[in-house]
């Protein structure tokens, strides 16, 4: 059972051509199924620690893969039982249902057992579950003490987060051979517990990631405050916004900020680490700028807009957030010869883009396509995408996130690695990673403050 950081995540159709792709010589898809027979038997004998199993089998692979594993849990010595929705239709499902020796139960008659295994259906769900299969499914799994799902839950789409049906919540998901992107996608992740890879031999590639710890820049003997970077971060009608992007700038390692603002010094007395300025156009134009966050606070007037088109002009890479999102025209930003990031949320994305229907990692990687720009589709299921087509899917992130200011602190943290010399796509996977970690060691009820805060330690 690999954990999932930084692997990999395929579509089915991806799935579907890398293992073809491995099938060769005297590979086929039976070796690849019982390959996963055996390494769902393996995973599932620890977790279920001697209580008795019951796989539920569909008609097509996953429940092929079901049968497999029952059959070797139960030459292990396992209580194994093992309850159908219907007869195998796929040749690789009637194959492994021939090594199951044990009777099979109809799913809706099926008793309860401790631990459940779902191998119904898999990346060829095609449609939602029959009423009695989905019935079936949540009465078995509410009784039961740990329900596993094999490869995804059946219910959910493979690519694009959604769930077909009503479904219960497992605690674990045994992904095979690859991530999907539901595996990561909301709501479907939020239903799926654990996800944990098993190896099937199947070599993947893809432009799309899980994110994991990325490399963070550091200083050294030759460094001084603007070799470490310098963020400027553009003020507008609500300063305390853009107080916690320079803060959080500053936290996550930034050597020099600098907060522009109308009206004089605004900020907190304790904040004394922060430069603050009276914001002139011409202050934007400043060489040893590394990154000008805008946006934060900045309000949607005419002020607002003059310092958007002076960033915009400046050239200067550019983290592009809040407020700004509502301003910025995608073909004023195309024309931003410099990097650039955009950090929309859910509403601002629609704004910008446009609503779609597509799923949330193509509509990012269109986005970004679209703008030229790096752009962080936030939310519980962040999508990062490039124009090249370079993808990071982020794990759910701490729901305590939903508060006030947390924005800021993220496109302040982006802001600093951009500033200290990350290509803008690594500078967002970092500081999106960065904004995750403060989250996780931060806990619950926290303030935005304290988030920014928690930044310098989560630096490690
Ligand atoms: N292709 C391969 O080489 C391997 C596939 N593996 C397994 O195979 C799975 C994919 O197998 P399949 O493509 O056979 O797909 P599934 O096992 O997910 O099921 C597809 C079958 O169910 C039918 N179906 C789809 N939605 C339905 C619904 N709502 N109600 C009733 N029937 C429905 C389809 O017509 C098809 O017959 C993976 O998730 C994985 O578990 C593994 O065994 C590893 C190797
Ligand atoms: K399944």
């Amino acid at each position: 059972m690999i954990p999932i950081d930084g692997l990999p995540v395929l579509t089915a159709a991806e799935m579907r051509a890398a293992e073809l792709a491995a099938m060769v010589g005297d590979v086929t898809e039976a070796t690849l199924m019982d390959r996963a027979g055996a390494a769902i038997a393996r995973a599932v004998a620890r977790l279920a620690a001697g209580r008795e199993i019951l796989v539920l089998c569909g008609p097509g692979n996953n429940g092929g893969d079901g049968y497999i594993a029952a059959a070797m849990l139960r030459r292990q010595g396992l209580p194994v039982r093992v309850a159908a929705s219907e007869a195998p239709r796929s040749d690789g499902a009637r194959r492994a249902a021939a090594l199951w020796d044990g009777a099979v139960e109809p799913l809706v008659q099926a008793k309860p057992a401790p631990i459940l295994l779902d191998a119904l259906f898999g990346t060829g769900l095609s449609r939602p579950l029959d009423h009695s299969v989905q019935q079936a499914l949540c009465r078995l799994a509410s009784a039961a003490w740990l329900r596993i799902a094999v490869d995804l839950p059946s219910g959910v789409a493979t690519d694009d987060g959604k769930l077909l049906g009503e479904m219960p919540r497992f605690d674990v998901t045994l992904a095979l051979g690859a991530v999907k992107p539901s595996h990561v996608l909301q709501p479907a992740a939020s239903l799926m517990g654990q996800v944990r890879l098993l190896d099937i031999g199947v070599s993947t590639e893809s432009q799309a990631h899980i994110l994991a710890r990325p490399g963070l820049p550091e200083p050294n003997a030759t460094s001084h405050k603007y070799s470490r970077g310098m963020v400027a971060v553009v003020a507008g009608s609500m300063s305390g916004a853009s107080e916690l992007a320079a803060l959080a700038a500053l936290r996550a390692g930034a050597g020099y900020v600098l907060h522009l603002a109308s009206a004089g010094p605004s900020g907190p007395a304790s904040l004394h680490a922060v430069v603050r300025r009276g914001y002139a156009a011409d202050a934007l134009s400043e060489e040893r700028i590394g990154a000008i966050v805008i946006g934060p606070g900045l309000g949607r007037d005419g002020d607002a807009s003059e310092r958007l088109n002076a960033a915009l002009v400046s050239g200067r890479p550019l983290v592009v957030d809040g407020d700004a999102l509502r301003l910025v025209q995608i073909e004023a930003l195309a024309e931003h010869d410099g990097s650039k990031i955009l950090t929309p949320h859910g509403g601002e994305f629609t704004h910008l883009f446009g609503k779609t229907a597509d799923d949330k990692l193509s509509a990012t990687r269109r986005a970004a396509r679209q703008s030229g720009a790096v752009v962080v589709h936030k939310g519980a299921d962040t999508v990062i995408a490039a124009p090249d087509g370079r993808a990071i899917l982020c794990p759910e992130a701490s729901p305590w996130l939903s508060t006030a200011g947390t924005g800021d602190v993220l496109a302040g943290a982006i802001g600093a690695m951009l500033a200290a010399g990350l290509e803008p796509f690594r500078a967002a996977e970092a500081g999106v990673w960065l904004h995750a970690q403060a989250a996780r060691a931060c806990g619950k009820a926290f303030i935005a403050d304290d988030l920014a805060d928690a930044l310098s330690a989560v630096r490690g």
